[in-house]
């Protein structure tokens, strides 16, 4: 049986599943860290790849790999394939002030000359309403704050892209690699994070280029769904690799109609959708998927990190984080978290900080703080789904990922307060096995068949006391963000 392999470059570390590719059973499993912060250097993820490759076992008896990574991070290479500058990451706010100039400008461009106007052309034209994590908005941080960096970029990639081209033998000239741009690969899922990218024409725009960086650089050339970039040094073949939602989307098997929720440092929440999404409103994302259809997103900057500061805080595990939560009633005696920890991007809010309502000296126990951080997180992903869902998108059920899927206190919150019976796959690594969907797809010809096991069905729990929750939430957030999200 032929093996392939999946990656997940994620935020937080590098996982590797090494699979079957006709049954898709797992055969080993490698991870790595990566380092903390929004700006890393990209050879710390090449590090880690490498790393977990070894944990995993090597990838010499493998046929096939593919690369899902985080999103919308800013690699900008030289004419030698040296990194310019430390990758900016998706959950990078300096560049907010440059997504505001790309909105007003498209709006002076179309003569109507106000924000609205511009908000709609870069719906209408990207699918997404720039916010700080979009690559096209960190260029222009990067020609307004550091213009030789600008200059010397003579290449821009994504983090999935250039961990490809590694993959591929190619590299900086200073390490005796070779430095070939021209092999840069990417995917249609990760373009059209860039907000350079249509993912309705599947071209990219040098216009915002050019106002955004202030020249076209070398863009990576965009591979369909089961097109390969082409072969490591050892012979495997390089599949075209995704987004790591688009990523997730594959590994769990979501098909048009289904609503995936992955919890890990970002909270997101997308659909599967044979149509594109224009929304000026910004709170939905237009992106594609790894399939050739759309990936409707709403993405948050807190998430798993709130469920770390709050259990390092009350100095307790994770799993005792999740059992004290449990011990608290719904709502948590009217203690609501807003976990606007690292500013936010849905709602667009990226100098905002968290903040706890509602404190009394009956409520404010241990186990309230935990259950508020639960539901705080969950609510600010609820906001997401309506968002979703009044741009006519389905939800019927859930299927949940991410690293704080583990917890049950998650599990409940999200079954009660979206209202929606809840899939829970088996505690695993989605992306890498979308990843390793695809490696198995470019290698067999057509996305295989995998079963996926142990997924728990969470009946949809909500309650009164849940309604009063996502209320009181809403109330809460309304004094940080007046214009609501309704
Ligand atoms: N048992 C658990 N309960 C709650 N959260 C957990 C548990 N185990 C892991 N996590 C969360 O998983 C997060 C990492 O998730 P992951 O999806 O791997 O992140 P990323 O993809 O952003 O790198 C950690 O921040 C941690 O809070
Ligand atoms: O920016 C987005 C989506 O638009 C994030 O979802 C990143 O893709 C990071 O994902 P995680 O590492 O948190 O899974």
């Amino acid at each position: 049986m032929p093996l392939v392999a999946g990656v997940d470059s994620s935020t937080q570390s590098c996982k590797v599943v090494v699979r079957d590719a006709e049954t898709g059973a797992l055969v080993r499993f490698g991870s790595a860290p990566h380092p903390a912060g929004t700006e890393v250097h990209p050879d710390a993820w090449w590090e880690a790849l490498t790393a977990a490759i070894a944990a995993a076992g090597g990838i010499e008896d493998v046929a096939a790999i593919s690369v899902g990574g985080q999103q919308h991070g800013m690699v900008c290479l030289d004419a030698d394939g040296e990194v310019v500058r430390p990758a900016l990451l998706w959950n990078d706010t300096r560049s907010a002030g440059a997504a505001e100039a790309l909105i007003k400008d498209a709006g002076t461009a179309t003569g109507a000359g106000d924000t609205a106007a511009g908000a709609r052309w870069w719906a209408e034209t990207t699918g997404t309403v720039p916010v700080a994590s979009i690559t096209a908005a960190k260029l222009l941080w990067l020609a307004e704050n550091e213009p030789e960096n600008a200059a010397r970029t003579a290449a821009v990639c994504l983090p999935h892209d250039w961990l490809m081209w590694r993959l591929g033998g190619y590299g900086p000239r200073s390490q005796g690699l070779d430095p070939a741009l021209s092999a840069l690969a990417t995917d249609r899922s990760d373009a059209s994070g860039t907000g350079y990218f249509s993912p309705i024409t599947g071209e990219y725009l040098p216009e915002v280029l050019e106002r955004s960086l202030g020249h076209v650089p070398v863009l990576p050339r965009v591979l369909g769904p089961l097109e390969a970039a082409g072969r490591t040094p050892g012979g495997a073949l390089v599949g075209p690799g995704a987004g790591d939602n688009a990523g997730a989307g594959l590994g769990v098997g979501a098909s048009v109609g289904d609503v995936v929720v992955s919890i890990g440092t970002s909270g997101t929440v997308f659909a599967v959708a044979d149509r594109p999404t224009s929304d000026s409103t910004g709170l939905v994302a237009g992106f594609a998927d790894a399939t050739g259809h759309y990936l409707p997103l709403a993405c948050t900057l807190n998430a798993s990190r709130v469920l770390d500061a709050t259990a390092a805080l009350l100095g307790v595990t994770l799993p005792e984080l999740t059992a004290l939560a449990l011990s608290a009633p719904v709502g948590a005696d009217g203690l609501t978290l807003v976990p606007y920890f690292e500013g936010e991007r849905t709602p667009n809010l990226p100098d905002a900080t968290g903040s706890l309502h509602g404190i009394t000296l009956r409520n404010y126990t241990p186990a309230n703080l935990a259950r508020a951080a639960v539901e705080g997180i969950v609510c600010s992903l609820a906001d997401g789904l309506a968002a979703l869902t009044s741009l006519g998108v389905a939800a019927e059920r859930v299927i949940l990922v991410g690293g704080a899927a583990r917890s049950e206190a998650i599990q409940q919150a999200v079954a009660g307060i979206f209202g929606l019976p809840v899939l829970v796959p088996e505690p695993g690594e989605y992306v890498a096995d979308g990843a390793a969907r695809q490696a198995a797809g470019v290698l067999l010809g057509a996305f295989p068949q995998w079963e996926n096991s142990g997924t728990t069905t969470i009946a949809d729990v909500r309650t009164p006391a849940h309604d009063a929750v996502l209320e009181r939430y809403r109330a809460a957030t309304a004094t940080i963000y007046p214009k609501g999200l309704q």
